[in-house]
Parts: C-alpha cells; sequence; structure tokens
C-alpha cells in the first residue's frame, strides 16, 4: 500500500459540499458501441445530455490495458522519495495531495505530463506514459471524427487534427486514490474529496481506470451521480473547450472522485487541448442563421491562463460568457 508522505491535516481535504446529495450507481451512462453505424449520433446525443459517455469495443484488449495498469501502480509503488524526485507539480510532474497552485487538496497522488514534445523536458524525472498517451489520443481522435461528421463540419478532421497536430497542449496524467481509512472519514463526518468538482478547460478528456469506484458526475439537476467503475472500458468528458465550439449545445460536465474506503482506484487521463494558438469559437456548422456566439472570442493560450489561476470547482467559462458581463467567478453556478 502506497503511504502518504507528510502528515494528514483533515481540515486540509476537500469535503463534499455542493449540490443534491449523491443518489445511488447510476445505470443510465450512455454506452457506445465504437463499431456500431450509429455510434456517431449517439455520442452528440451524449456530448448534448450529460457531456460524459462510455466507450466500448474499442479495440484495446484488457491484457493491455492490465499492462498499462500495472506501469502506473508500478511508480505509485515505489518510494517516496523516488516518487518525489519528479515533483513538485510546476505544473506537470509528481504531486501528492495539493492540486493546482491556488490552494486545492484531496485524496489523491498523481503524476501529470505535458504531451508535447516541445515541453517535454519539464517532464525530466518522469516516466513517460507514451504508449497509453498515445493510445488514448487516438481513441479521442476517432471520436472527434465521427463528432465532426454528425454535427456536419465537411472536413472529418477539422476537430481530431487540433489535438494531433504537433503543437497540440495536450496533458496526461495517472492519478492514485489511496484507500482512505474508515477513521478518517468518521472523524470528517462525511466522505473526503479525491479530486474536488471541476469541469476540465481543453476539448476532450478520456478516462480509463481500474474497477474501484469514486468517479462521479453531476447532472443537468445539480444531483450527483455514481459513474460505475469498467476497467475494461474508456469514459470520455465534453471539455469547456468544445462546449465553446458547440456555442453551448455540448455540456462541458461537472465531475468529481470521491475516497473509497477500502481499495485504491488507479486512473490515466488524457486531455485533449488544442495548440495554444487556436481561437476557440463556435463551429460555422452548429450555427444557425443569425446565431451569435455566446462566449467572447479567446484563444486557448487565454483561457488555459485564466484557468489556471482558479480553484478546481469555479465556473471558469463565466469570465468568458457574453451575457455574464458581472462575469464573477461563482463556484458551481455551472448546475
Ligand atoms: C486547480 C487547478 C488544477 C488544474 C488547474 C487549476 O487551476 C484549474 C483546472 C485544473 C485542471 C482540471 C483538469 C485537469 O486535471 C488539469 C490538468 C487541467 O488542465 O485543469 C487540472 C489542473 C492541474 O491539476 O494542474
Ligand atoms: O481520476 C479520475 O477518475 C478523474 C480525475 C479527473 O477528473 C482529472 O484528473 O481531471
Ligand atoms: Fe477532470
Amino acid at each position: 500500500m502506497v503511504v502518504l508522505s507528510h502528515p494528514i491535516h483533515l481540515e486540509n481535504i476537500a469535503q463534499i459540499k455542493t449540490c443534491k446529495p449523491a443518489s445511488n450507481i447510476f445505470t443510465e451512462i450512455p454506452v457506445v458501441d465504437l463499431s456500431h453505424p450509429n455510434a456517431k449520433h449517439l455520442i452528440v446525443e451524449a456530448c448534448k445530455e450529460l457531456g460524459f459517455f462510455k466507450v466500448i469495443n474499442h479495440g484495446v484488449s484488457m491484457e493491455f490495458l492490465t499492462k498499462l495498469e500495472a506501469e502506473a501502480v508500478k511508480f505509485f509503488n515505489s518510494p517516496q522519495q523516488e516518487k518525489e524526485k519528479s515533483g513538485p507539480p510546476n505544473p506537470f510532474g509528481y504531486g501528492n495531495k495539493k492540486i493546482g497552485i491556488n490552494g486545492d487538496v484531496g485524496w489523491i497522488e498523481y503524476l501529470l505530463f505535458c504531451t508535447n514534445p516541445e515541453v517535454i523536458s519539464q517532464n525530466a524525472n518522469a516516466v513517460v506514459p507514451g504508449i497509453s498517451e498515445t493510445l488514448m489520443r487516438n481513441m479521442a481522435c476517432e471520436v472527434l471524427e465521427m463528432i465532426a461528421d454528425e454535427l456536419g463540419m465537411g472536413d472529418r478532421e477539422g476537430l481530431s487534427r487540433l489535438i494531433r497536430d504537433e503543437k497540440s497542449d495536450s496533458c496526461f496524467r495517472l492519478n492514485h486514490y489511496p484507500p482512505c481509512p474508515d477513521q478518517l472519514q468518521a472523524l470528517s463526518g462525511r466522505n473526503l474529496i479525491g479530486f474536488g468538482e471541476h469541469t476540465d478547460p481543453q476539448i476532450i478528456s478520456v478516462v480509463r481506470s481500474n474497477n474501484t469506484s469514486g468517479l462521479q458526475i453531476c447532472l443537468r439537476d445539480g444531483t450527483w451521480v455514481s459513474v460505475p467503475p469498467d476497467h475494461t472500458s474508456f469514459f470520455f468528458n465534453v471539455g469547456d473547450s468544445l462546449q465553446v465550439m458547440t456555442n453551448g449545445r455540448f455540456r462541458s460536465v461537472k465531475h468529481r472522485v470521491l475516497a473509497n474506503s477500502l481499495k485504491s482506484r488507479v486512473s490515466m487521463i488524457y486531455f485533449g487541448g488544442p495548440p495554444l494558438s487556436e481561437k476557440i469559437t463556435p463551429l460555422s456548422s452548429v450555427l444557425e442563421e443569425g446565431e451569435e456566439s455566446r462566449y467572447q472570442e479567446f484563444t486557448w493560450s487565454e483561457y488555459k491562463k485564466s484557468a489556471y489561476k482558479t480553484r478546481l470547482g469555479d465556473y471558469r467559462l463565466g469570465l468568458f460568457e457574453k451575457s455574464a458581463a458581472a462575469a464573477v467567478l461563482l463556484p458551481n453556478s455551472l448546475s
């Protein structure tokens, strides 16, 4: 078992604070069989309704996924001093409990990588999990191509090109949520948070985890629901940038991870982001005649800079919404 290196200060670990209480396991997560002719339609419907879906029949063998997971576990099982050689995250590298630089904490340790070869030197001491990143990026591209098709973009690669570009500003993350002892949960009186509620700023994120529960998503009515874990599948979530590119038709889903008292959760996530200079603006194929953008024009670089000044739970897009002249960073204003 991995021991968290610093003394535990419960008051520093975020606790559930918002929305309606989490209901039981949610059985209605849209499941998309990638090999089905109707897949692209189902993907777009899921992006609109939930901003979240599960992909099966993706062509990656369980044997291969198990090997990748074993690599991640090997890193997290290594001595604390070894892991810390890859830290602190600035923003890339090994992190323990602290997420970002604005005061967020969780019951988690992680390794964050930049996937752009020009910036890769920042990952110097880390084991770059190139295979997982490439595999998940390819899957994200396939899904983005289906989305582009279904949205009638004409150029099927119009979206996937943004994350295939050698200047793409994507990142990759390995997360480890150690079991959180019952006594600690009892002391706090509530579930402790592994990774606090947030939306992902990029275009699209692909998540693969072991069979441990913990991931929750927030539905349109503000209810938190638990996503049944499935180590054979990949989960996708719409990021803020894709919400803007569809002028709000797709939903950048709020999600979080709760600590589990019995089992470790190990996840790997690919965050597909565009090149820094890319303008994030609604696609002409989604806009109806006369429809205006709901957002001020911004580049990914501008959005990212602004996002990294915020706390996890802040509503980052608020600053860029045209209607919200009084663009205050209100936590939970997405719900
Ligand atoms: C608190 C923060 C961590 C984060 C940067 C931020 O200031 C706000 C967005 C956070 C997030 C969420 C999705 C991804 O996990 C992440 C890598 C990203 O791009 O935005 C994290 C950032 C992080 O962990 O540094
Ligand atoms: O670990 C997970 O399953 C999800 C974590 C997450 O949402 C993130 O790293 O942005
Ligand atoms: Fe996330």
